[in-house]
């Protein structure tokens, strides 16, 4: 089943030991494989076991069971440089550089190739200077590092690691402090290098959106520790995402494909349709009213493109036309009760007491 996999997970299970060295397991049964050219991101709510997964599959904590295999070669039995040749790894931790300039920290990744005294040669500071374009990091070469911002830092952290020449680039929550216009662009990077150069990119993150619409396929770690891997569309269309997800006053709207901050599956329904774009936005908008889309729901919507956009809302046998996102998301809100749990107004309450 492993194929061409140039890292592949076989009944894996990643954990730790517990009091009196007793095993305990946090993510069980992980069974999957990374292809050249793919880019896999591992998603899971808070404390699922994320980052106990990725440590486990890159080598720095031992497997509780099963195997993991890099280029076809059991991890564990790889020296730390036989390792470093083909994985490299980012983490988010920031690390003490010193003055070291950007070239400084992406040439020390290197080092695997050359030796700690190993003397660079032309085609190293050739892959040092391929490896600062790759990551857009070029102008950043002469910086000192820790005077870069995060999304800088982050694409000197990219480079250093390119500059290993890895066939596996695994990063954990490398979007973390990103604002969302430097989130974009490094997915984009990401995908580009695996697409231009073959390499294949596991990362986590909290990003659910952006990794639904970005990444090739999605590794799933639900609460309690069940992994699952399949497409974006299939997770999110047969409601795997929603229900890893599904917490107090917070749920996925897979329909919609974003949160929305109602929890009750029992809320308000409706059932959109009419022209694509339109509709699109006013999933959007029933999401953020709290109100779900259901091809089975009593509420019926029509949106026509504008614009202004157009709409027509059918609920309880009463029909409301209108344009414009604002007055459809007032009409949707008032479908669905108020969730927020703020305690009432006192002086409403006052003036419908008798
Ligand atoms: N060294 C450790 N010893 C014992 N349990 C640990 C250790 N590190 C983490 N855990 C536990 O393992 C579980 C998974 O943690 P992990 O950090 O892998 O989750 P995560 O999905 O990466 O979470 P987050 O999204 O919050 O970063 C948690 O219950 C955590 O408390």
């Amino acid at each position: 089943m492993t194929g061409d996999a140039v890292l592949a997970a076989a009944g894996l299970t990643a954990g730790y030991q517990g009091a009196r060295r007793r095993p305990v397991a946090v993510v069980e049964s992980v069974s999957a494989s990374l292809r050249p050219g793919r880019l896999v991101c591992l998603l899971g709510p808070n404390g699922a076991g994320k980052s106990t997964l990725l440590r486990t599959l890159v080598g720095s904590q031992p497997a509780l069971g099963g195997s993991v295999r890099l280029d076809g070669a059991e991890l564990s039995r790889l020296t730390a440089r036989e390792r470093a040749r083909r994985l490299a790894v980012v983490l988010t931790d920031r690390v003490d550089v010193g003055l070291l300039t950007a070239r400084d920290l992406v040439t020390m990744g290197r080092t695997p190739r050359t030796g700690w005294f190993g003397a660079l040669r032309g085609a190293d500071h050739d892959v040092v200077d391929w490896a600062l374009a790759a990551a857009g990091a070029t102008e950043l070469a002469g910086r000192h590092v820790d005077e870069l911002s995060d999304g800088e830092r982050q694409r000197v952290m990219v480079a250093r690691a390119l500059a290993q020449q890895p066939s596996v680039l695994v990063l954990d929550e490398p979007t973390a402090f990103l604002d969302l216009t430097r989130r974009v662009e490094l997915m984009a990077l990401l995908r580009r290098l695996a697409a231009e150069t073959g390499l294949a990119v596991l990362m986590s993150m909290h990003d659910l959106e952006l990794a639904l619409r970005t990444a090739d396929e999605i590794w799933l770690v639900h609460p309690g520790g069940r992994f699952q891997a399949g497409a974006p569309e299939d997770l999110g269309a047969d409601g795997s995402i929603a229900a890893a997800y599904a917490g107090d006053g917070i749920r996925f709207d897979h329909a919609a494909g974003t949160f929305v901050t109602d929890g009750r599956e029992d809320g308000p329904a409706v059932n959109v349709g009419g022209d694509e774009t339109a509709v699109h936005w006013a999933r959007r908008a029933a999401a953020r009213a709290g109100v779900a889309v259901a091809a089975s729901a009593a509420h019926r919507l029509e949106v026509r493109d504008g614009p202004p956009v157009t709409w027509t809302l059918t609920a309880a046998g009463r029909a409301t036309s209108g344009s414009g996102f604002a007055t459809l998301h007032g009409r949707l809100a008032e479908l669905a009760p108020a969730t927020s749990g703020l305690p009432a107004d006192p002086a409403e309450t006052r003036s419908t007491t008798p």
